[in-house]
């Protein structure tokens, strides 16, 4: 586990929402992700105020393409300076690789990381998909492809994370959304885990929005989460 695996989804309509919620905040504690809701609203000047402010960004764009449009937009990722970009890993190989090559010659490439099955999905709405194999076994299929492609890792659930975390060894980066602290509603979510099972689990990092965003101290929230983690170490 890195020393602070807190990633706070900034699920907000405008950058002012946005931004005010990250001054409730603390650097230290966390990184923030942006996702398509505010990027759409705010765009590449909300990424750089909050980088401004100290925070490290998760560019939640889940990008899912052609291969040489993917390329372009992790490479613009890239030239924003964000800490981690993620594409679908349902694009399949070429696309996976192309997003890889894209970065080959940046300074500070982000961590590149593949959408497996989103985490508001249950068994029956893969199946509805027309995948009719368990979740599970969709996930450990994206992630070995991920892998093969030589991106840093993927999302998934953390209910996951076991199988992952012996099939792709130590280095593989998991990033579980889907967290909750107990006592607070699932939503649309439908794997899920408190922060402290997830990183049992072998989770690497916790993207966690409403348990959060949606506290009456936010902060507290975060402190909360880290207490339950014994982090920062
Ligand atoms: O890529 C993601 O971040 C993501 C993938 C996924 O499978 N499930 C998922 O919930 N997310 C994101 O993680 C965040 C979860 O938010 P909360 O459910 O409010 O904690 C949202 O911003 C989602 O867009």
């Amino acid at each position: 586990m890195p020393d602070n695996p807190v990633i706070v989804a900034l699920d907000y309509p405008t950058a002012d929402a946005a931004l005010a919620l990250a001054g409730r905040l603390d650097p230290q504690l966390c990184r923030v992700k942006v996702g398509k809701e505010l990027f759409t609203a705010a765009g590449p000047a909300l990424v750089e105020a909050l980088q401004a402010r100290g925070f490290e960004v998760f560019l939640d764009l889940k990008f899912h393409d052609i291969p040489n449009t993917v390329a372009g937009a992790v490479r613009a990722a890239a030239g924003l300076g964000v800490w981690m970009v993620n594409v679908h890993a349902g694009g399949g190989r070429r696309m996976l690789e192309a997003a890889v090559g894209a970065l080959a010659g940046s300074s500070r490439p982000p961590l590149l990381i593949a959408v497996t099955v989103l985490t508001s999905m249950s068994e029956e709405d893969l199946r509805e998909t027309g995948c009719e194999e368990p979740i599970v076994e969709r996930v450990s299929r994206y992630a070995a492809l991920t892998a093969d492609c030589g991106l840093d890792g993927v999302v998934c659930s953390a209910q996951e994370a076991p199988r992952l975390r012996l099939e792709r060894g130590d280095d593989f980066c998991l990033v579980t959304p889907g967290i909750r602290l107990a006592g607070d509603s699932a939503g649309d979510q439908r794997r899920v885990l408190t922060p402290a099972d997830a990183i049992a689990a072998g989770s690497s990092y916790l993207v966690i929005g409403r348990s959060i965003t949606g506290a009456d101290d936010p902060l507290a929230a975060l402190e909360r989460v880290h207490r339950e983690l014994g982090t920062p170490a």
